[in-house]
C-alpha cells in the first residue's frame, strides 16, 4: 500500500475533492483492471475517452479518480484529483509508486526514424561484454539483464516502464537502455523519467497518419531533448538535418556524429561488403559483422554512446567487433545453392531505400535483386506508392505482397503499391496478395548468386488480417522454401 500524497509529489494539481492522506494498492488507466483500493486515471484516448469510465471504475473499487474534468456527481468515499493533463500525471505518479526507479539506474533513450531499435539492442549486447547488469526496452523485446518479456510497444506506457526499470532495480542493473517512440513522447509515457541521456539517428517520412504533418512529428522528437537535464547528455546525427534542431532548446550537454560533416564524433567507410564494415573511427579502425551504410552510422552512434557513459575506447572498439545483428534487421543467411536472403524490417520508404542501396552497393552486376514488399493496412496510406515507386526502381524484381492488412482489402492496399510504380519498371513487378506465395514466388526467379529481400515485418512473427493474427515469420518461411526448392 502507498499513501497518495506521495506518489502524487511533482504532480502538477488544479484541485483536490478528498483526502490524499489514504492508501492506494495500485494504479490503472483501463477500468477493467480495478479493484479494491485501487487509482483509476481517466486518459482521453483516440478512440474512446477514460472519464466515461470513471462510474464503473469506482464501482469497481476505485477510491482516488485522476481526471482533467471532475464528473457531476461526485461520491464522497472517493477523492477526486483535477488535473490538465492525465496521462503526463499518471507518469509521474508511476515514477513516484515504484520509487522513481530510473533514478537508480543510468537510462538511455534512442529516438528517430530508423535505427533505434538496432542501436538500444546492440548496446545492451556491447553493455553485457562489458560485464554490466543490463535492462533493454525494445520493440522485439524487453530485457531485465537476462530474463525476456514480451514487448507489446516501442515505447510501454508508463506504468510498464516505471514497473519494468523498478524490476531492474532490484536485478541490480546498472544500464537501460530504451527506444522513444514519437507515440511514446506525444502521450507522455516518458514524462518524469531521469534520462542520463538521449539519441538522435534521423527523421523521415512516417507516422503521419498520426501526426498529421512532418512538423508536428518532428516537434515531437525535439520535446525529448528540450525535456533532457543539464548533467544529461544529447547525442545527434548532424548528416541528417533535423538533428540541430533537436540540440534547439535542449539544457544538455551537447555531442554530434556525423559520416559526412563535421561533428564530435566521426567514421570512414573503408570497406562495405556482405562480410560486413570496416570502419575508421577516431583513427582506429574497427571491423563489425553488421552490413551497409546505415549500420555504420549505428555503430558510430554506439561508439559515442558507450564513451559518453564511462566505457574506455579501446574496449569499445573491441567489444563493437563482437557485435551481432539484430532479429529482423538486414538479417541474412546464404542457401546451399549460394542465394542470399535478407530479412529487414525496413517499413517506410526512407528505410526501403536505405537497404535497396545498401544491398546495390555491395552486389554485382549479374547478381539479380529480388524484393518482396507490401504495405500495413489502417496506416499511413501516402507512403505506399512512394515504396512501390523505390521498390521497383532499386530492384532487379519485385513481388508486391501483404503486410499487415489489418482491416483494409489486401489487394487495394497492393494497388495503391502499385501505383507509384513508374511506367518503365512495370515489366519488373508482380502483384501476389499471399505472402507466402509471394515469398516462394521470389525463390522460385531466383538463381544461384542472386538476392532477395524480404522487406518490412522484420522480427515479426504474424500476420495482422481482419482483427486476427496468424502466425507468420519472413525469416523462417524463406529458409524453408530455400531448402525445398533446392531438393
Ligand atoms: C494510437 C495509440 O497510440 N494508442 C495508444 C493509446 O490508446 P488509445 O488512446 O487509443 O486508448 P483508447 O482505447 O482510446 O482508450 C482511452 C482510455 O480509456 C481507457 N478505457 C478504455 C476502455 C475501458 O473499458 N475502460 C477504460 O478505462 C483506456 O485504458 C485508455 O486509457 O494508449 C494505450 C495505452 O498506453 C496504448 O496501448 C495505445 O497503443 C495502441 C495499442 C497502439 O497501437 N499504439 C501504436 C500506434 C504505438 O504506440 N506505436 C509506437 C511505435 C510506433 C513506431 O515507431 O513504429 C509505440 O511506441 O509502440
Ligand atoms: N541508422 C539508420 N538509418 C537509416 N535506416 C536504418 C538505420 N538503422 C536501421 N535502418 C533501417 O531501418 C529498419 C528498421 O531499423 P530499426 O528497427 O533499428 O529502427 P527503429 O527506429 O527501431 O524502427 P521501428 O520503430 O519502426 O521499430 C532496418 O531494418 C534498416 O532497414
Amino acid at each position: 500500500m502507498k499513501l497518495l500524497k506521495d506518489i502524487l509529489f511533482k504532480v502538477a494539481i488544479q484541485s483536490v475533492v478528498g483526502s490524499t492522506e489514504v492508501s492506494v494498492e495500485a494504479i490503472h488507466f483501463n477500468s477493467q483492471k480495478i479493484v479494491e483500493n485501487d487509482v483509476f486515471v481517466a486518459i482521453k484516448g483516440s478512440t474512446t475517452n477514460g472519464h466515461t469510465y470513471i462510474k464503473s471504475a469506482i464501482e469497481k473499487g476505485a477510491i482516488v479518480v485522476v481526471c482533467e474534468v471532475l464528473p457531476e456527481q461526485i461520491e464522497t468515499a472517493v477523492t477526486y484529483i483535477e488535473v490538465a493533463s492525465s496521462s503526463r500525471a499518471l507518469a509521474i505518479m508511476a515514477s513516484n509508486f515504484y520509487g522513481n526507479p530510473s533514478q537508480n539506474l543510468k537510462l538511455v533513450g534512442v529516438t528517430g526514424t530508423n535505427g533505434k531499435t538496432t542501436i538500444a539492442t546492440l548496446l545492451y549486447q556491447l553493455f553485457k561484454k562489458a560485464g554490466y547488469k543490463v535492462g533493454l526496452l525494445s520493440t522485439v523485446v524487453v530485457k531485465v539483464d537476462n530474463k525476456d518479456f514480451k514487448a507489446t510497444h516501442t515505447t510501454p506506457d508508463s506504468l510498464s516502464i516505471n514497473r519494468y526499470l523498478k524490476e531492474m532495480n532490484n536485478e541490480g542493473v546498472a544500464f537501460c537502455f530504451m527506444e522513444v517512440s514519437s507515440h511514446g513522447i506525444h502521450q507522455n509515457r516518458t514524462e518524469g523519467l531521469q534520462f542520463e541521456g538521449g539519441v538522435f539517428t534521423n527523421l523521415s517520412h512516417d507516422h503521419l497518419d498520426y501526426h498529421d504533418t512532418f512538423a508536428a512529428y518532428r516537434d515531437v522528437k525535439k520535446r525529448f531533448f528540450d525535456q533532457l537535464p543539464k548533467q544529461a547528455f544529447a547525442l545527434v546525427n548532424t548528416d541528417d538535418k533535423n538533428g540541430a534542431v533537436m540540440l534547439q532548446n535542449t539544457a544538455a550537454k551537447k555531442y554530434t556524429y556525423a559520416l559526412k560533416s563535421y561533428a564530435d564524433y566521426t567514421a570512414q567507410i573503408l570497406e562495405n561488403s556482405f562480410n560486413g564494415l570496416l570502419l575508421k573511427i577516431d583513427g582506429s579502425e574497427v571491423w563489425t559483422r553488421l552490413v551497409g551504410d546505415f549500420n555504420a552510422y549505428n555503430v558510430l552512434a554506439i561508439f559515442a554512446t558507450a564513451e559518453l557513459l564511462g566505457l574506455e575506447k579501446v574496449e569499445v572498439l573491441r567489444l563493437i567487433s563482437e557485435l551481432k545483428s539484430v532479429s529482423g534487421r538486414f538479417q541474412y543467411f546464404i542457401s546451399d545453392n549460394k542465394i542470399t536472403a535478407i530479412v529487414d524490417y525496413a517499413h517506410t520508404p526512407d528505410a526501403l531505400k536505405n537497404v535497396l542501396e545498401t544491398i546495390n552497393s555491395i552486389r554485382t552486376k549479374n547478381e539479380e535483386l529480388i524484393t518482396v514488399v507490401g504495405c500495413g493496412g489502417d496506416r499511413d496510406a501516402t507512403k505506399r506508392p512512394k515504396m512501390g515507386h523505390i521498390a521497383s526502381a532499386l530492384s532487379t524484381k519485385v513481388v508486391f505482397t501483404s503486410d499487415n492488412p489489418r482491416s483494409e482489402v489486401p489487394e487495394a492496399i497492393i494497388k495503391d503499391i502499385e501505383n507509384g510504380v513508374e511506367p518503365q519498371n512495370f515489366k519488373k513487378t508482380l502483384s501476389i496478395t499471399d505472402r507466402e506465395q509471394a515469398i516462394k514466388t521470389a525463390c522460385q526467379l531466383a538463381n544461384s548468386g542472386d538476392i532477395i529481400l524480404i522487406a518490412g515485418k522484420g522480427h515479426e512473427t504474424y500476420q495482422d488480417i481482419n482483427g486476427m493474427r496468424f502466425d507468420f515469420d519472413d525469416y523462417k518461411t524463406v529458409e524453408k522454401i530455400l531448402k525445398q526448392l533446392q531438393k
